[in-house]
């Protein structure tokens, strides 16, 4: 069994050039061009989270300046650097700096560049011109919407897309086999589930899962700490069949056994609520939503766990009679 001291597992298994990205074909494609021509416009990555940003960026610098690429590469997080000026400082120096002997530029990497103010968006992008002829940047951002107008029209757009359900897998299925896990096929479906299309979520869930020796779908959801769907969804399924009881001793066992606080369980339940597996009438759908809300605000503000989930519970159990669901 792996040991708890090895790498992360998203570092090991990092593509380390454009060839090695799963997903984000026409992403990819575009980016090879910039490779072949040996010259690139300034560019902005936006997209979820995990979904190969960053490293479409590295892969990008390995590919064109090979493998000591970091020395003709800066990387800034615009949400550590303290304020603009310490960017341009360092851009400054950056700049100064050799270039590859090949190709006439360098890389500026700022992640997290739509934390930036809109005024330090301005200075940047006047940083961005000053400094255009030997250096190119490369701006990621979760929301590019956040990015001033004058910076997105001066860059080159990549969008960056959730990753198919059959692509996370296939990656799982080929570190897990790598690093000799042992794991059950559900297993898999269930980390895409919770990953949503975030890669480094699903392969974080999967090493920690590891640890806990075959990855079972209970090991997965042990390790997220989330109670199982099915459970909570039997739950629910229980009260609005009019037996409270039943469901709030169900509401303790997934407290306990999986050690969830309220605000995990009502976050849980609101999934579920949504999920087209729980039957139910739309107008109680609607209902229950709203009533879960105000639970899920006086859990925040503090109220009792165990009363509070108990009250939404009679509550369903009640409606559901009246509704004669
Ligand atoms: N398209 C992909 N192909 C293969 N692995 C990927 C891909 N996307 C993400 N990963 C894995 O997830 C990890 C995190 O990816 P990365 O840092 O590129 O995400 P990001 O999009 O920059 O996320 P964030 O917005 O949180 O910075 C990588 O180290 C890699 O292991």
């Amino acid at each position: 069994m792996s040991s708890v001291l090895e790498m992360l597992w998203v570092e090991k298994y990092r593509p380390r050039s454009l060839d090695d990205i799963v997903d984000q074909k026409h992403v990819v494609e575009r980016l090879k061009q910039f490779v072949k021509q040996r010259n690139m416009p300034h560019l902005l990555f936006a997209g979820p989270p995990g979904t190969g940003k960053t490293t479409a960026a590295h892969a990008l610098a390995h590919d064109l300046f090979g493998e000591n690429y970091r020395q003709y590469m800066l990387e800034l997080n615009a949400s550590d650097e303290r304020g603009i000026n310490v960017i341009r400082e360092k851009v400054k120096e950056f700049a100064r700096s050799r270039t590859p002997p090949e190709i006439p530029f360098k890389i500026v990497l700022l992640d997290e560049a739509d934390n930036m103010t809109s005024d330090a968006q301005q200075a940047l992008r006047r940083l961005m011109e000053l400094y255009s002829s030997v250096t190119r940047f490369i701006l990621i951002a979760n929301y590019p919407s956040k990015i001033i107008d004058p910076i997105q029209s001066r860059c080159a757009f990549f969008r960056f897309q959730p990753l198919s359900k059959q692509d996370v897998i296939e990656r799982l299925r080929y570190i897990a086999e790598n690093e000799g896990v042992d794991y059950e096929e559900e297993a898999l479906d269930a980390i895409y589930e919770i990953s949503e299309g975030d890669m480094r979520k699903a392969i974080n869930v999967l090493q920690a899962a590891s640890y806990l020796g075959k990855v079972t779908v209970d090991a997965v959801y042990r390790v997220v700490g989330m109670a199982k769907p099915r459970e909570v969804r039997e739950m629910l399924a229980t009260a609005l069949k009019g037996d409270f009881t039943a469901a709030r001793s169900l509401l303790r066992k997934i407290m306990i056994e999986y050690g969830m606080s309220g605000e995990d369980v009502a976050r849980q339940i609101h999934r579920e609520l949504f999920s087209t597996e729980l039957k139910m009438p739309e107008e109680l759908r609607v209902l229950a939503a709203d009533y879960l809300g105000e639970v899920h605000y006086r859990l925040v503000e503090g109220s009792d766990d165990d009363i509070q989930l108990s009250a939404f519970l009679a509550w369903l159990t009640m409606m559901s009679r009246k509704l004669e669901v």
